[in-house]
């Protein structure tokens, strides 16, 4: 039967998007969603995202890694969902829809989405990094040499290595330019390779540097290869909230197969 199929792209994230509202994916077969995300025998991209009805809010997502697997939030898949929701006329410019972490609330103005993530109530630091869950676990480490570095390999070897061994961590790379701008280099478990930005991990970089004070501002710009995020957040009592990340999400290609 033939499928239409979308891609969208957050800041370089690419994602294959599905409008599964009337659940003809076959969402356990994991081999089709690694082929649909295979950059030489298939569409190509860094995740897949399928749009599903709810009771209660504006949609659902589910998303799955490149490796085919599902996997906890993706935040620039998330901003790409509320803009493909928006393209298929199921919200207008602002959405409330269940992901994995719990619920979240979005806007969308033009290319620009703004979209709420999880609070977060524990940062670890370590002496030579930190670590914390934004809706997917993120090590954040500083690596000056950040242009030159072999973000694939090092990477690989944290993501693997301990604690973190097979479940693994999303691994970021982080280079402070001032007090409001880090440049920001990802290695992404489940696609397994340097991704030109990841939405959960820039957030955990701007609140990462906030709790090690390197910087005391509130809006926090990150450079990644793919472009650039901002994240707005507030401290209370120790608990990141009212957390937002914010960036394009922009229609690539619509096709049927
Ligand atoms: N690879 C991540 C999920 C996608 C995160 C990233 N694409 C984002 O924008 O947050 C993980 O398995 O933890």
């Amino acid at each position: 039967m033939k499928q239409t199929f979308y891609k969208y792209q957050g800041t370089g994230n690419d994602f294959v998007m599905i409008d599964n509202r009337q659940q003809t994916f076959d969402k356990n077969n994991t081999k089709h969603v690694a082929l649909l995300c295979d950059r030489r025998f298939g569409i190509g991209a860094d995740g897949l995202i399928l749009l599903e009805n709810h009771d209660d809010v504006d949609f659902k997502m589910v998303y799955y890694n490149a490796d085919g697997n599902q996997s906890s939030m993706c935040g620039n898949g998330g901003r790409c969902l509320v803009a493909f929701a928006k393209q298929l006329g199921v919200i207008k410019d602002k959405a409330v829809f269940e992901a994995i972490d719990g619920l979240h609330h979005a806007t969308i103005e033009g290319d620009i989405v703004k979209l709420q993530m999880v609070d977060v109530d524990t940062v670890e630091k370590y002496e030579d990094h930190v670590f914390l869950d934004t809706g997917s676990p993120h090590h954040v480490q500083f690596e000056n040499q950040i242009e030159a570095f072999d973000i694939k390999a090092e990477g690989s070897k944290i993501r693997y290595g301990s604690p973190y061994n097979e479940a693994g961590s999303n691994v970021n790379f982080v280079k402070k330019l001032n007090d409001q701008t880090f440049t920001v280099r990802t290695y992404e478990r489940g696609v397994e390779d340097e991704t030109l930005s990841c939405g959960t991990g820039a957030t955990a970089v701007a609140l990462a540097m906030h709790a090690i004070n390197e910087t005391t501002d509130h809006l926090i710009t990150l450079q990644v290869q793919g472009g650039e995020l901002q994240v707005s957040f507030e401290l209370e009592d120790g608990l990141y909230k009212n957390v937002w990340l914010i960036g394009s999400a922009k229609l690539v290609f619509k096709g049927t197969i």
